[in-house]
């Protein structure tokens, strides 16, 4: 007998299968047949779409490869038509007009819920909220989330931000993210300053993590499906010990949430005045009786659990998106530092100004489509869309994914573009990132200024790499959280630990080759003083891009730094040749002249008092020594355990370097051209260790380091005796032609700008020469003003003159271009 029951059930269940199977078939064939390309089906047994996302993950590790190519393979496609898990047909709508009807008809289409337990919980929360329930609910909260009212969150997103615990190396962006998003909405709906549940949406969220796995036992999923077990009448000996524990942990946290609203009441009753928070106006709706207690806690978890996993998976695919497009991540951080020096510097209003980062925004959320579709919705009669009729019963969803990828909208939609967004939108309803009409999202403001501060944040303090491996791209949710998805590497980036004066820190960042990293790299290295560093890196620049001219700013600046005020003069010149307008390089140039009429500036380079300005870095002092004419010829300097001596000459040949280290004794030479040498012959001022200490050949410099023997001790000078310093024996170079013939003593003009520089330090301020360039220019008129920039622009930057009435008639790029220093010639770089 039982046998007999047992077998008549298995030829139901096959009954039912065969049914599931087959019958969707002919229906999705009869919609192909009558409407040809504007539709395109899909077939999986029994599970339909679902079949193919799997799939697709599964061999091409995106759940969406094949929607995100429908449109692209038919571009007349408007609905897309699958079998569904009871034996029908389930929509798709691709086309934006058939979007639009469903997006404006309310009374037509009711969603469908799809959260086990969701009666616990969610199901009078605006989400599944249908009809006059749902319209009520809607405009209660909607003044919690308007825009301008939402800007005074800003301060408390700033603090979250900075809460979050980044460190540099890969770190699991997700987790963070969750516990920032449902902070944030924990705050907005019982306001900031209550800590009493500040780690209830943290707790929820885990709770609900837990709930989303149920989902990847099919026998739930059967069983959910089958039986409708998603109420909370199911018996309990059908539940799970896992479910069991979800629904304790359920009841726990609605406790908590029942008492801050008993709370809420008693202090309303009490006449006591309260923040206007969502906690707030629900307790008064509820002693208007216009909702019940268990709608209100319904809302506060619709609102965490819409809120938490849209805007963390978005922003982690923003992180994404960011690694993988290094060169958008830096067009971001150059908008974004145009206008926020520091992320604490950051004002709400100042969102809405980030143009690249809203058309980053918007490509990622195409790109990456967040909500791939919306809730699916059931027909509630039989209605007509277009020219397709759907049956009352019917399901349908609204298609992102399948819009996003449409190339009669989104050129080459397969790239990541950030500019197409320059361009408005052919059709408003083709992207709807959080959906349109009525039913939008409510909470797109708190997620736009949450995502915004979040991305100000991260780009500004941190540069976003992507670890080994690829993403996998698939459902929020179910199957990205249980994904070991691809983790972000997080480094602190550079140019915040420049901001922040960390110059050790930052050149450790800075190891790309490219332009950009080896112009600022150079600028660190000015900061640390390895000035010889600092203009090999920038001599690589101008390799990779001679026609670029911030190489040869920097150079010139570092030259003028260093007292080479000619050199810096011929730098800027070239920076200018290449980019004209750029005004730090005219005032720049301004100043080397400044600077070579005011001290006469002849052969040799002035070595000025900023050269000893040890930068606050550095590991050790630098002495400079100077050969007989007073120009510069090395420097040496000590460490505890080290003393050094650099010597300013490219040197081309290593070999040509001859040196030899003793116990206190150094000699060393080398050629420096037309038949001279540069000899070196030291009597230390202490011992060395010779069979340790090094001799190397750098790009513009040769550099010896020479081991200490006592540790303890601080060398007073390099020599042993002041009076026994050696002479350094050197038949000098040919001077830099000069029209002067008179002999300098270096030190005593030295001293003499030293003194008056100190005597005039207020009005020249700390920085002398650009003081008195300003106030040169700020106390002319016009006609001073507009001479000043014509001679030093026309002529290069090889006439200053303040004189207009002589100047206006001048033509300094060609007859009155005064002549070269001899031995140069002016050349057209290009
Ligand atoms: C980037 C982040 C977000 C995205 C992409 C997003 C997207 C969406 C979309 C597409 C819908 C329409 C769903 C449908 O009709 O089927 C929606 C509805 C909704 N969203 Fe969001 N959302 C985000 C953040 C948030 C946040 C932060 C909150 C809450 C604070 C929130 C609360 C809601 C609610 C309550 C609804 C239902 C509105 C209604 O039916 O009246 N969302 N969201």
């Amino acid at each position: 007998m039982n046998l007999i029951i047992l077998s008549y059930l298995g030829y139901a269940i096959l009954a039912l299968i065969a049914y599931l199977v087959i019958a969707p078939i002919p229906k999705l064939l009869y919609y192909k047949i009558k409407f040809g390309s504007a539709v395109d089906i899909y077939y999986f047994p029994i599970i339909g779409l679902i079949g193919q996302i799997i799939i697709d993950l599964i061999f091409r590790k995106d759940a969406f490869y094949s929607q995100k190519r429908y449109v692209l393979k038919n571009n007349k496609l408007k609905l897309h038509i699958s079998n569904d898990l009871k034996g029908g047909v389930h929509f798709s709508l691709v086309d934006p007009k058939l979007k639009k009807l469903v997006f404006f008809d309310q009374e037509s289409f009711k969603k469908m819920e799809g959260m086990p337990f969701a009666d616990t919980f969610m199901d009078q929360g605006l989400l599944f909220q249908n009809g006059k329930s749902w319209h009520t609910s809607r405009q209660m909260l909607t003044k919690h989330f308007t825009y301008q009212d939402l800007l005074v969150m800003v301060e408390t997103l700033k603090q979250e931000c900075k809460k979050l615990q980044l460190q540099d190396g890969p770190i699991d962006i997700l987790t963070l993210l969750k516990q920032l998003t449902s902070t944030t909405i924990t705050k907005a709906f019982f306001g900031s300053e209550n800590n009493d549940v500040s780690d209830l949406g943290v707790e929820v969220n885990k709770n609900m993590e837990k709930m989303m796995l149920f989902f990847l036992n099919p026998l739930i999923v059967l069983r959910c499906f089958a039986l409708k077990l998603n109420k909370t009448t199911t018996p309990s000996f059908l539940l799970s010990s896992g479910e069991k524990a979800f629904l304790r942990e359920l009841q726990a946290q609605k406790q908590r949430i029942s008492s801050q609203i008993d709370n809420g009441i008693k202090k309303i009753k009490e006449n006591q005045t309260l923040q206007d928070n969502i906690l707030t106006t629900m307790c008064k709706e509820i002693i208007n009786n216009n909702i019940t207690k268990e709608e209100a806690i319904h809302q506060y978890f619709t609102l965490l659990i819409a809120g938490i996993d849209s805007t963390s998976h978005v922003v982690k695919n923003f992180c994404y998106a960011l690694g993988l497009y290094p060169e958008v991540q830096e067009r971001l951080r150059k908008e974004i530092q145009s206008q926020v020096q520091q992320f604490d510097d950051l004002r709400p209003q100042q969102l809405s100004q980030f143009k690249l980062l809203d058309n980053f925004i918007n490509e990622s959320y195409r790109h990456y489509t967040a909500v791939p579709s919306l809730f699916n919705r059931v027909a509630l009669k039989d209605i007509q869309l277009g020219e397709f009729t759907i049956q009352k019963g019917q399901s349908m969803d609204l298609n992102m994914m399948m819009s996003h990828f449409d190339p009669s909208i989104f050129e080459n939609p397969l790239k990541f573009d950030i500019d197409r967004w320059n361009s408005p939108l052919l059709d408003p309803y083709s992207f709807n990132p959080f959906s349109a009409g009525p039913r939008n999202c409510i909470g797109q403001h708190l997620a736009t200024l949450e995502m915004k501060t979040l991305l100000v944040y991260l780009i500004l303090n941190y540069k976003l790499e992507l670890n080994s491996g690829k993403i996998i791209l698939g459902l929020a949710n179910i199957f990205l959280s249980i994904e070991k998805y691809q983790q972000i590497i997080m480094s602190s980036n550079p140019y915040f630990l420049i901001l922040h004066h960390q110059y050790e820190q930052a050149l450790q960042l800075l190891v790309s080759d490219d332009y950009e990293t080896l112009v600022t790299k150079s600028l660190v290295q000015q900061h640390l003083g390895q000035y010889d560093d600092a203009f090999s890196t920038l001599d690589k620049a101008i390799q990779l891009s001679s026609d670029r001219s911030e190489a040869y700013y920097r150079k010139g600046l570092i030259n003028f730094v260093i007292g080479k005020i000619q050199q810096a003069k011929l730098d800027l010149q070239k920076s200018l040749e290449l980019n004209p307008n750029h005004k730090e390089t005219q005032q720049q140039l301004l100043k080397c002249e400044l600077e070579l009429k005011n001290t006469n500036q002849p052969a040799q380079e002035k070595v000025t008092q900023q050269l000893k300005q040890i930068p606050k870095n550095s590991e050790a002092d630098r002495t400079d020594c100077y050969s007989a004419s007073g120009k510069l010829m090395y420097r040496w300097y000590q460490t505890d355990l080290k003393v050094g001596i650099e010597i300013h000459h490219a040197l081309p040949n290593s070999a040509d370097l001859k040196y030899q280290f003793e116990k206190q004794k150094l000699q060393l030479s080398f050629p420096i051209g037309q038949g001279n040498n540069f000899e070196l012959d030291l009597e230390l001022f202490d011992e060395i260790i010779p069979e340790t200490s090094k001799a190397k050949v750098g790009l513009n410099s040769i550099e010896i380091i020479m081991d200490k023997k006592d540790k303890t001790l601080n060398w007073g000078a390099l020599q042993k005796k002041v009076e026994q310093q050696q002479q350094i024996h050197i038949v000098e170079q040919a001077a830099y032609p000069s029209s002067s013939k008179k002999k300098k003593d270096w030190s005593k003009i030295d001293k003499e700008i030293e003194e008056d520089i100190n005597k005039h330090k207020e009005e020249y301020g700390e920085d002398p020469l650009n003081s008195l360039f300003q106030q040169i220019y700020q106390n002319g008129d016009d006609n001073t003003k507009k001479a000043m920039i014509k001679s030093m622009q026309g002529s290069r930057g090889t006439v200053l003159s303040t004189n207009w009435d002589e100047v206006k008639t001048k033509d300094y790029e060609s007859k009155d271009r005064p002549s070269p220093p001899k031995g140069q010639e002016y050349k057209t770089l290009g």
